[in-house]
């Protein structure tokens, strides 16, 4: 078995007037994610995790927010595409484990739906997939609030 491992990470900026989606949960709160996509954040770090464990770059070669079909793009409709790149060279996805880091709001009522979101987008079991979440104690960009950051890992495998 050909097993690899791949490490993601993304940030966004809080923005007056944008919506707040993670791991493609829409969550109320005053300010949203600034981004040519919906700035999913926690979902950009999982695709470049996979990406990377595959060997095939990262986000921005493949949707580069540049290019207008992605304006206002469900990052969703991104993690799907990468699961079938994955699957097209003979991957599967063994697990993966992502952190959300934000001062402010609350992930811990989101994370089941975010957990069954990503796992129905692979294609995964639900308990293959982890998500947590830190504050970063209002030290540094994320605990003054200035926005929210994600890192995430994965394993993936073929014969
Ligand atoms: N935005 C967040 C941040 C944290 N949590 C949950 O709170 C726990 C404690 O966070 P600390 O930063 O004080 O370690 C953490 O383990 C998460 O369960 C959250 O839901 N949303
Ligand atoms: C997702 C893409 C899609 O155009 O746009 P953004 O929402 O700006 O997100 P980023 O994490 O900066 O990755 C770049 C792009 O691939």
């Amino acid at each position: 078995m050909d097993l690899r491992i791949g490490h993601g990470f993304d940030v966004h900026a809080f923005a007056e007037g944008r919506r707040l989606v993670i791991g493609g949960v829409d969550i109320p709160h005053p300010v949203g994610l600034l981004g040519h996509s919906d700035a999913d954040v926690l979902l950009h770090a999982i695709c470049d995790a996979l990406l990377g464990a595959a060997g095939l770059g990262d986000i921005g070669r493949h949707f580069p927010d540049s290019d207008p079909r992605y304006r206002g793009i469900d990052s969703r409709e991104l993690l799907r595409h990468v699961a079938g790149l994955l699957r097209a060279g003979g991957w599967r996805t063994g697990n993966v484990d992502a952190t959300i880091i934000a001062q402010a709001p609350k992930m811990a009522p989101h994370i089941a739906a975010m957990r069954g979101h990503i796992a129905a987008d692979l294609g995964v079991a639900a308990d293959t997939v982890n998500v947590k979440a830190t504050t970063t104690e209002r030290l540094g960009f994320t605990g003054r609030g200035e926005g929210i950051a994600a890192e995430a890992v994965c394993l993936i495998g073929r014969d």
